[in-house]
């Protein structure tokens, strides 16, 4: 009997949380690093899924780096990235938007519509829906394709969300001209949560949070202010690929987003323990 009470219990203790999130947008970054294995991109989905049920409007944006790799490497094509960007020929693009727009996006979409979450996936050429152009050189290096976001227009997912639909977004932008830009999704997530005035912007990669020193685990902050983060960033706590997370991040909290989460992905459901219980996991970046 007391463990149908427990179960009660957990229930309940979401219900705040579901009455304060009830038809908000929450964006949420889906990493490449924690799409590993199929449980864990079960439990990604099954989260995403229910938020929806409850009445949450979930946004995806994904990555899918480790599986670029995969495939570059697979044609020799050797992979190099300058502060977490990756250097983008022309023939690495199309490769960059065959993995992501194609394979990757339909997978997840196919996911959840399994769940009968109705899933639609695009990229940002779909409805014009991420502008950019090229991103000036970075260290010296011209990194090719890798665009800078001009102009977010979130006409397509707002009509994707109000027909009941879970937008799922490849980070891949168009300038107009028949060129496409290869877009860090990290950043791509920020700026469509302000554009979309999001609740919350949610990070799912392989670590459980910002680490005072990114290899020791227990370093982890539940926390961090913006003039920190600045801080963390000028003496080299923060990189590779945290540093366009923490960006998105602030930017996203000096425009209206509520709240950005960074979580670990790895560990099973944990956009469920983050959102509807009280015991707070992951890192959160405030404004000061
Ligand atoms: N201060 C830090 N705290 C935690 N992780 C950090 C930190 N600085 C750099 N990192 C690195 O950032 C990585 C996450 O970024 P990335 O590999 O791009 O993941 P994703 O594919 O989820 O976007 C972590 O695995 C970690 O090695
Ligand atoms: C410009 C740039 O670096 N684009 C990324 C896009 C994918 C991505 O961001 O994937 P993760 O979130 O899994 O790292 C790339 O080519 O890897």
């Amino acid at each position: 009997m007391e463990k149908y009470i427990k179960k009660a219990c957990v229930l309940i203790e979401a219900l705040p949380y579901i009455r304060q999130f009830y038809g908000k947008t929450f964006v949420i970054k889906y990493g490449g690093s924690i799409m590993t294995n199929d449980r864990l991109k079960k439990h990604v989905i099954e989260d995403i899924t229910l938020l929806k049920y409850v009445g949450v409007n979930p946004v995806i944006v994904h990555g899918g780096g480790p599986a670029i790799n995969e495939t570059l490497s697979r044609l020799n094509i050797e992979s190099k990235f300058i502060n977490g960007l990756r250097v983008t020929d022309k023939e690495t693009m199309e490769i960059v938007e065959m993995v992501l727009a194609a394979k990757i996006n339909k997978e997840i979409v196919a996911l959840i519509n399994e769940m009968r979450g109705e899933a639609v996936g695009i990229c940002g050429k779909d409805g014009d829906l991420i502008k950019a152009r090229k991103l000036d050189a970075v260290q010296e290096t011209d990194l090719g394709y890798v665009g800078l976001v001009e102009k977010i227009n979130p006409e397509i997912v707002n009509r994707l969300i109000a027909d009941g639909y879970i937008p799922v977004i490849a980070p891949i932008g168009t300038d107009g001209k028949g060129n496409s830009y290869n877009i860090n999704a990290d950043t791509v997530a920020g700026k469509l949560a302000v554009a979309l005035g999001a609740e919350k912007l949610i990070f799912l990669t392989d670590v459980n949070g910002l680490r005072h020193d990114p290899e020791d685990e227990d370093s982890r902050v539940s926390a961090l202010r913006i003039s920190e983060v600045k801080e963390w960033i000028a003496s080299k706590k923060i990189k590779g690929g945290m540093l366009p997370k923490v960006k998105a991040c602030m930017e996203a909290v000096l425009n209206g987003v509520q709240r950005t989460h960074m979580l670990n992905g790895l560990i099973s459901h944990t956009i469920l323990l983050e959102i509807f219980t009280d015991q707070g996991i992951g890192t959160m970046i405030l404004e000061d």
